[in-house]
């Protein structure tokens, strides 16, 4: 029995799992916390790295290794290959003003065109204009920029050289600086960001080997997303993750390219492409809720499921971090419609979470406009595990919702191409999936558009 690993290096933590080559059964586990913030040293996802996978029973028996991370956090090296300064992550809306003069300097329409996607604050190419603006001396010491996901796969290949960085496309296309048509860098669109050329990892393919480590095999690894849709073998589904980021995205034969800039045109793990739609506000909000209630997220579920649908009148706009779709960088949240008679927890609960699911079902609309077809979701994600959550999505989403028996998806879709690298195959290993769970329910009269009158009144406050 050969043994293979996936690692899921997300906003939140370190997962990775250890399962069996050929039938996908989860053989070990582990896990770790990363530090809170958008601006994080490469070294605690490395130092988490290790604490997950020594928690998983070490890599001495494993065969091959992928690593899933969270896309666009902007990674600088310097000639010798250390970090130049804390990566900033996704989540860090710092660069809001370089993407919107990048924006007004080509386009919305010819960014679209050009990588799949309109940039904001989230995108790398916004965060290196940013460098550009605010740290000339960053940009001076800078030779490589990369992903975290390839920085900790260049960390576990050994390799201190630059030249062997590597990327796989999903990740290279949250960039915004990768055209996934031609596979190839738009440097032209790098440097106009970041004013010199740098070098930037080299972009494998789906099923790739991109580095050896004694006997251990090491996958291109891919972006979180492109890795949960390869773990949950969504096919065709359109896929909700409800984590740090709230997400819904769908396998795709063609690249988005939304002038609105609602739905980015990344690339997916196995070649095709991942129209994606991305909020900053998914997990967190239930996590803020609870606290406010000074409640457990078990007690804010139940309460939740004991108020009536539509939280008597109740909106909750989720925007705490700002909001990325849509694109508003310094917008905050609120809660409309409070009266005497509904200013109960029950409610609050309750509009928390259809606040946080209506905010996923307009990234539900924007990917029914650019061609994507609906008709059920599956939900994954830690804010999955909320039965609230379960229950009450498919009354938001107006669709049946399915819930993928309790797991690390992200993780999975990582040793599953390792698997696949292992194998040396066309496709990826078809693994069993565990029982799934099916919610229905009919969609809540009048909620969204309660919803999207108060998102409209959100109140905007520069940070
Ligand atoms: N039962 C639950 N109910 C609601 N939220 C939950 C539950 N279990 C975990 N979460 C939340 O899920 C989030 C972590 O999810 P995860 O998908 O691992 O995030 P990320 O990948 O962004 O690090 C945390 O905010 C956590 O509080
Ligand atoms: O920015 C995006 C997608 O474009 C996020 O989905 C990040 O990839 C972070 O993911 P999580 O840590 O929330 O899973």
């Amino acid at each position: 029995m050969a043994l293979v690993a996936g690692v899921d290096s997300s906003t939140q933590s370190c997962k990775v799992v250890l399962r069996d080559a050929g039938t996908g059964r989860l053989v070990r586990s582990g896990r770790a916390s990363h530090p809170d913030g958008t601006e994080v040293h490469p070294s605690a996802w490395w130092d988490a790295l290790q604490v997950a996978l020594e928690d998983a029973g070490g890599l001495a028996d494993v065969s091959a290794i992928s690593v899933g991370g969270q896309q666009h956090g902007m990674v600088c090296l310097d000639e010798s290959g250390e970090v130049v300064r804390p990566a900033l992550l996704w989540n860090d809306t710092r660069s809001a003003k370089a993407a919107a003069d990048l924006v007004l300097e080509l386009g919305a329409q010819a960014w679209a065109d050009a990588v799949g996607s309109v940039p904001v604050a989230s995108f790398t190419i916004t965060k290196l204009r940013w460098l550009a603006e605010h740290e000339p001396d960053s940009v001076a010491r800078t030779a490589a920029v990369c992903l975290p996901h390839d920085w900790l796969s260049w960390k576990l290949s050994g390799s201190t050289d630059l030249a062997d960085l590597a990327t796989d496309r999903s990740d290279a296309s949250g960039t915004g600086y990768f055209d996934g048509h031609t596979n190839t860098y738009r440097t032209d669109l790098l440097v106009r960001a970041l004013g010199k050329e740098v070098r930037l990892p080299r972009v494998a393919g789906p099923a790739e080997r991109i580095g050896q480590h004694g006997s251990l095999l090491l996958g291109p690894g891919a972006g979180d997303n492109a890795a949960g849709a390869l773990g949950v073998q969504t096919g065709d589904d359109v896929l909700v993750s409800l984590g740090t980021s709230g997400v819904a995205c769908a396998r795709s034969s063609v690249q988005a390219a939304d002038p609105s800039g609602l739905v980015a045109g990344f690339s997916d793990a196995t070649g095709a492409f991942l129209p994606l739609v991305c909020t900053l506000n998914a997990a967190r909000v239930l996590d803020a809720t609870a606290r406010l209630l000074g409640v457990s997220l078990a007690d804010l579920s139940a309460l939740a499921l004991s108020a009536e649908a539509g939280a008597a009148g109740l909106s909750l706009v989720p925007y705490l971090e700002g909001e990325r779709t849509p694109n508003l960088p310094d917008a905050t949240g609120a809660l409309h419609g409070l009266t005497l008679s509904n200013a109960t927890q029950a409610n609050v609960a309750r509009a928390a979470v259809e606040g946080m699911l209506c905010g996923l079902a307009a990234g539900l609309d924007a990917l029914v406009a650019q061609g994507v077809s609906v008709s059920a979701v599956r939900l994954i994600g830690g804010a999955a595990q909320s039965e609230a959550v379960r229950r009450i999505a498919p009354t938001v989403f107006g669709v049946p919702v399915t819930v993928p028996e309790p797991g690390e998806y992200v993780a999975d879709g990582a040793a599953r191409q390792a698997a696949w690298v292992l194998a040396g195959s066309d496709e990826a290993p078809a693994w069993e999936l565990g029982e799934a769970a099916h919610f229905e329910g009919a969609a809540t009269p009048g909620l969204r558009a309660r919803y999207a009158v108060a998102a409209g009144k959100h109140l905007s406050v520069p940070r």
